[in-house]
């Protein structure tokens, strides 16, 4: 999220969190100066994860101060200690494309993590590019997953009943372009969501 107005719609929609991005060169990289408009923007009981990709320490800090996340996710190759070391839950990014260890391993690297962010992208490389991957190769890890990587409104649902994640994660697929998020695919991207939940209930 990169405007509070969008943050705004996604709250109406219902989403439970929402992600502020740090990571260096990335078109959504926010600046200080933003912060305070957008947490204003983000009521009581939603999530406001803030988005981390080997960011220096201090860096990390100073955007905490401001934004007061409630989660922090972390992209690169942070180690655990680094991930915990800022006294709030954290979730890990596991890279499944291209090049990528055993998923598997994360459970072991990381013991503090609150939750694994499964992604479509290979290790070293950004995410938020909407990289797919194989929905079939869920590994055990112990931890709540987050589905991400190249979800849209036209595939989460399929999405959803294959992996059946904890929660899905979505960047690009609700972009009209890097950085700008697009209303129309958001409300389309949560009305899927909400149909693969009800027919899982079913
Ligand atoms: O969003 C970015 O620009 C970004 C940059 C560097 C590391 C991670 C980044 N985003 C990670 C995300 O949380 C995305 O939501 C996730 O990769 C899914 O993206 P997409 O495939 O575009 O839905």
């Amino acid at each position: 999220m990169t405007r509070p107005g969008d943050v705004r719609l996604a709250v109406e929609l219902g989403v439970d969190a929402l992600g502020f991005v740090f990571a260096a060169n990335s078109p959504r990289r926010l600046g200080l100066e933003q912060l305070e408009g957008l947490r204003q923007a983000v009521p009581p009981l939603v999530d406001a994860v803030a988005l981390f990709m080997d960011n220096p320490g201090s860096e990390v800090a100073a955007a905490i101060k401001i934004l007061r996340p409630t989660l922090l996710q972390f992209h690169g190759g942070e180690d655990d200690a680094f991930c915990r070391g800022f006294g709030l839950p954290f979730i890990k990014t596991v890279p499944m494309g291209k090049g990528a260890d055993d998923a598997a391993l994360a459970r072991k690297r990381y013991p503090s993590a609150s939750a694994f962010l499964l992604d479509g992208h290979g290790p070293g490389q950004p995410g938020g590019r909407g990289e797919r991957f194989d929905w079939t190769t869920i590994p055990p890890l112990g931890k709540p997953v987050f589905l991400a990587g190249g979800l849209s409104a036209a595939n989460v649902a399929q999405a959803i009943r294959t992996a059946r994640p904890y929660a899905v994660d979505v960047s690009s697929g609700i972009e009209s372009a890097p950085g700008t998020k697009d209303g129309d695919k958001m409300q389309q991207f949560v009305d899927e969501v909400r149909r693969a939940d009800r027919s899982s209930h079913e």
